[in-house]
């Protein structure tokens, strides 16, 4: 069952809230949608899954992104989740980029966390479920996100490439085995098996894609970027995909940082990139 939280009518458009039980992270999750103008049961529209990074919810890219006038315009819909499972029972730690708020996108493996960090499921499985039953959208769909989102959206998309048309990141952390948010998130999320871990990395995922898997990927990247060097690591994805001739492209963006004042100079870039694949 679905709880409706808000209701704002944006660009012909509208902006909803959500929350509901879940049965893949075991507590209430929240997520918003926007359905374009004129979505309905006999003119359905193609989803654009969004996954947010470290600290957010499902408010901060519909609020910040400004996303919402290219994609109605363009007669897709968003749905962007929550980062993790939350609430008093759900185990956290004392940081931001671990536990509530940096969920990773994974099924951690881990007490006391694999109760309900389970976010690979809940995006894979059951949040389109949800969504296809109770709004006027088609079963296609791609894939997007920021940071830890823009490999949550990466990761999935390797792994579920038949599910998604396209699959686009901005700022993404590509290699999460070599740099330090990946080490304490997944050496905790998932243990110390590094085989498991390989299982939530793209540059591993895409170095054992075969080209009958191959589906377009888009990456923008700030070189003012903060986090650039130690944590995102994009030439380690390039390299990869240059090996094996995947077709990724990377704008380099000179002078733009990790915000979401660098998300909204482009998104309307990636909507068309993705519509152009929902369309085909
Ligand atoms: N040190 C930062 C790191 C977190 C961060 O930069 N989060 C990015 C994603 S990795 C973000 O989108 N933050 C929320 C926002 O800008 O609205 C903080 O604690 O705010």
């Amino acid at each position: 069952m679905l709880d409706n939280l808000s209701a704002t009518k944006v660009n012909g458009g509208w902006h909803k809230q959500y929350s509901h039980i879940s049965t893949s992270t075991h507590c209430q999750m929240r997520f918003a949608i926007f359905l374009p103008p004129g979505a309905s049961q006999t003119n359905k529209v193609p989803v654009l899954y969004w996954l947010s990074g470290l600290t957010c919810t499902d408010e901060n890219f519909m609020q910040k992104a400004g996303a919402l006038k290219k994609a109605a315009e363009l007669g897709i819909a968003i749905v962007a989740p929550d980062t993790s499972p939350r609430g008093d029972n759900v185990p956290d730690q004392d940081s931001y980029d671990f536990g509530q708020g940096a969920g990773f996108y994974l099924n951690a493996t881990q007490a006391p966390y694999n109760t309900h960090y389970n976010m690979y499921d809940y995006i894979v499985h059951e949040l389109p479920a949800l969504v296809e039953q109770h709004f006027p959208v088609t079963t296609k769909k791609a894939i997007s996100g920021h940071s830890m989102g823009g490999h949550g959206a990466m990761v999935i998309a390797l792994r579920n490439p038949k599910s998604y048309s396209s699959v686009s990141a901005f700022s993404p952390i590509t290699n999460p085995i070599n740099c330090p948010w990946g080490h304490k998130a997944f050496s905790l999320y998932l243990g110390d098996d590094q085989m498991m871990w390989a299982n939530y990395d793209s540059c591993e995922l895409m170095k054992n894609t075969s080209s009958d898997d191959f589906l377009p990927m888009r990456v923008d990247q700030g070189d003012a970027d903060s986090f650039l060097i130690d944590q995102l690591k994009p030439e380690n994805l390039t390299a990869v995909a240059k090996q094996i001739n995947f077709p990724l492209t990377l704008h380099m963006q000179a002078g733009y940082d990790h915000s979401y004042y660098f998300i909204s100079s482009f998104i309307d870039e990636h909507l068309s990139f993705h519509h152009s694949h929902l369309r085909s």
